[in-house]
């Protein structure tokens, strides 16, 4: 393991958990969703780098067909349980509350962990299950219950979505990840959360297809630093008090990503990265008011 590991700040979360600023997205690590050897292979090496290079958190979701993979990297590992943050996120087709119950146990054990840190509600789903997601959120916050659970968050829940299901359970999410990045910046869901103290983590924080790395704005302020685009991206969302879960199968850009902590932006150029949302336009994956989850 590395010992020059970066000290990663942690945010305290509304339930006195701590979360690692700073984490590692798992999405498409491998070639396609399916729960095979293969995947999990891949996966699990894909996974070991990043813990390898440093990282102590991991992004996963029962969606991405990766979780065992991620388990195998883990065991791999030998790191010590309570240095690792496991987040994975409830699939779409587990949405009522038998299945939110009965699938986090497949979970735990694809991953081979007897707890996880963090459980989200990947998708709001308003079009499914009778638009009933606050059912959902309910079974959520019994796991916590349960003592299995840590912390229970969303991801991808518009203002709406929350205040719908603080009002139908007095209960707010931990954490709401959602799209965020400097094309779309999402100050509705940004606000809401806030309000209602549900920390905020950055999915797609680069911009997921690699536009926003390419933006002038960006290059000049990673010159005038002496960084990298991506970067200056991450800073800009550490400063705006986001947590970030960049992907990347590359370990080159795995160290690169996490090298992040030694220099600052000014307010300056926070500003001129603000300026660049695109408002719905610069969105790249699915709106969350119409997104009918993954087909069967
Ligand atoms: N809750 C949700 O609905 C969603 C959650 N997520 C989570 O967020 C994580 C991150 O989002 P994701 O959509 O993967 O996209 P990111 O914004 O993290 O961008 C990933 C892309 O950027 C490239 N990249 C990474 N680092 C660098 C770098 N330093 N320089 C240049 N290119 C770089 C990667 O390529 P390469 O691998 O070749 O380096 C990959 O193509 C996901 O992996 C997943 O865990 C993502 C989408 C939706
Ligand atoms: O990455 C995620 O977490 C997602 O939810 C997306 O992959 C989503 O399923 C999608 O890309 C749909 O087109």
């Amino acid at each position: 393991m590395s010992t020059t590991r970066p000290h990663i700040p942690r945010i305290t979360l509304s339930d006195g958990t701590t979360i690692p600023q700073l984490g590692f997205g798992t999405l498409r690590v491998q070639p396609d969703r399916e729960q095979s050897a293969t995947n999990a292979e891949i996966t699990a090496q894909v996974v070991g780098l990043a813990l390898e290079a440093g990282y102590r958190h991991i992004d996963t979701a029962q969606n991405y067909g990766n979780e065992q993979g991620v388990g195998q990297a883990i065991a791999a590992s030998g790191i010590p349980r309570d240095e690792l943050y496991i987040t994975s996120k409830l699939g779409d087709h587990n949405h009522r509350p038998d299945d939110v119950l009965r699938s986090f146990e497949q979970t735990l054990e694809r991953l081979g962990l007897d707890y996880l840190d963090l459980f989200l509600i990947h998708w709001p789903l308003p079009t499914q299950y009778d638009g009933d997601y606050a059912s959902t959120w309910k079974a959520m916050t019994e796991l916590v219950a349960q003592g299995r659970l840590r912390s229970a968050g969303v991801s991808n829940f518009q203002p709406a979505h929350l205040e719908r299901i603080v009002a139908a359970t007095g209960v707010a999410p931990t954490v709401n990840q959602f799209e965020l990045h400097p094309y779309f910046t999402n100050e509705a869901a940004r606000a809401a959360s806030a309000r209602l103290g549900i920390a905020i983590e950055a999915h797609s924080p680069l911009g997921h297809d690699g536009k926003p790395l390419e933006d002038a704005t960006i290059t000049r302020i990673a010159s005038a630093h002496g960084k990298t685009t991506a970067q200056i991206i991450l800073r800009w969302h550490l400063q705006r008090g986001h947590v970030v879960i960049p992907k990347s199968a590359r370990p080159a850009r795995m160290a690169e990503n996490l090298a992040v902590f030694d220099f600052e932006l000014t307010a300056e150029e926070i500003a001129s990265i603000d300026a660049l949302d695109r408002a719905a336009s610069g969105r790249v994956g699915p709106d969350p008011d119409t997104y009918p989850g993954q087909p069967d």
